[in-house]
């Protein structure tokens, strides 16, 4: 059984649909790449799953964690759901960390919230959360504010309050865009071996192809509130199959080419409540046919590990010019 299976979730904010049924299972300790331009979904999928949208929100489908089914499930329910086996971290950790407490009772808190430890025990095991995220002089540090600690470790803290409830899978949205490059591939490197230490599954959300590489072993592309591919990480970058896949690799760019190699994707996404008929993407397909602008494709298995939500998917292999995973790792798109 997965550790998490989503099926059919639609979203809708006052009665304009920007999620259209997205089906994503998530399995034990595996890492998940969640990529596509802004707006396409990424976030509201999640915050939708741990009912965080606001009123206005209506969500139907089901997000099952083990037997628990999460959608319609109660506040007290949820609540010890988030932050207790599915944690969450943001881009900003002003979002999580509170200005005024001292960084180390914060994730002390946490612990106390979603563990049977209290008082030293669990300032302990605070101390052991920040050591472990690689704050030096965690002991000392302890009392310190959020505000006397860099951007990297306010991340990092961040990172040691999510890990607080011993979550089974960790929700990273977009958690290294802010940073500086040095520290992005420092907090990249801390997911990776925490991960490896605990064996929590992480769900990535990205628009960064080159860090969804390094981290995670499965991708899933969404474009306008609709998963369009789905495979291994590897089969992605060797040869993806769905044009817009195709488009956000071919918008990377290219440090070792000339300006006119960088191709971005025509047009602009479609706004929710001015979706064309037919596939979505199907205005900036240069493969489209009729079929395309008058039917809506499913997202369909082309092998055992991989499936698009293409009428005329690119053929495996034969695309021009090929991903280097080492290279768009590296920032640099393929030569
Ligand atoms: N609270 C809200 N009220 C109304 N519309 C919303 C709300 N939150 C999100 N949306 C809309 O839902 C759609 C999906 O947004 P979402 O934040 O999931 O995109 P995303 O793929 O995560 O984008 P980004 O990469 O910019 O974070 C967008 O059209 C967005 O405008």
């Amino acid at each position: 059984m997965p550790l998490v299976e989503i099926s059919n979730l639609k979203v809708a904010f006052s009665g304009v649909e920007v999620l259209h049924g997205v089906d994503l299972a998530i399995e034990k300790g595996e890492a998940v790449g969640l990529v596509g331009e802004s707006g396409c979904g990424k976030s509201v999928t999640w915050l939708a799953a741990l009912g965080l949208l606001p009123g206005k929100a209506s969500v139907s489908g089901s997000v099952r964690l083990g037997s628990d089914q999460l959608i319609g499930a109660s506040r007290t329910k949820l609540e010890s759901i988030r932050g207790g086996r599915i944690a969450m971290i943001f881009q900003d950790p002003s979002s999580s960390l509170n200005p005024v407490i001292r960084a180390g009772r914060q994730i002390a808190e946490a612990v106390e919230l979603h563990r049977s430890l209290t008082g030293r025990a669990a300032r302990n095991e605070a101390v052991r959360l920040m050591e472990m995220v690689g704050i030096p002089d965690a002991v000392r540090r302890f009392d310190n504010f959020p505000h006397e600690f860099s951007g990297g470790q306010n991340q990092r803290l961040m990172i040691a309050m999510a890990l607080a409830g011993n979550p089974d899978l960790l929700i990273a949205d977009e958690p290294t865009t802010a940073l500086d490059a040095t520290i992005q591939a420092q907090i990249l490197d801390l997911l990776i071996s925490i991960r490896e230490e605990t064996g929590m599954a992480i769900v990535f959300i990205s628009h960064d192809l080159g860090a969804v590489s390094q981290i995670c072993e499965r991708v899933c592309v969404m474009y306008a509130g609709n998963i369009v591919e789905k495979c291994p990480t590897e089969s992605l970058f060797r040869s993806p199959r769905h044009p817009y896949t195709r488009g956000l690799f071919d918008a990377i760019p290219r440090i070792d080419a000339g300006r006119d190699q960088l191709v971005p994707i025509p047009g602009t996404v479609p706004q929710p409540g001015r979706m064309p008929g037919g596939c979505a993407f199907a205005p900036r397909c240069g493969h489209a046919s009729e079929l395309c602008h008058n039917k809506v494709p499913p997202l369909v298995a082309l092998d055992d590990d991989r499936a698009t939500a293409c009428f005329h998917p690119l053929s495996d292999g034969a695309t021009a010019s090929k991903p280097n995973l080492m290279k768009v790792q590296q920032g640099v798109a393929w030569a």
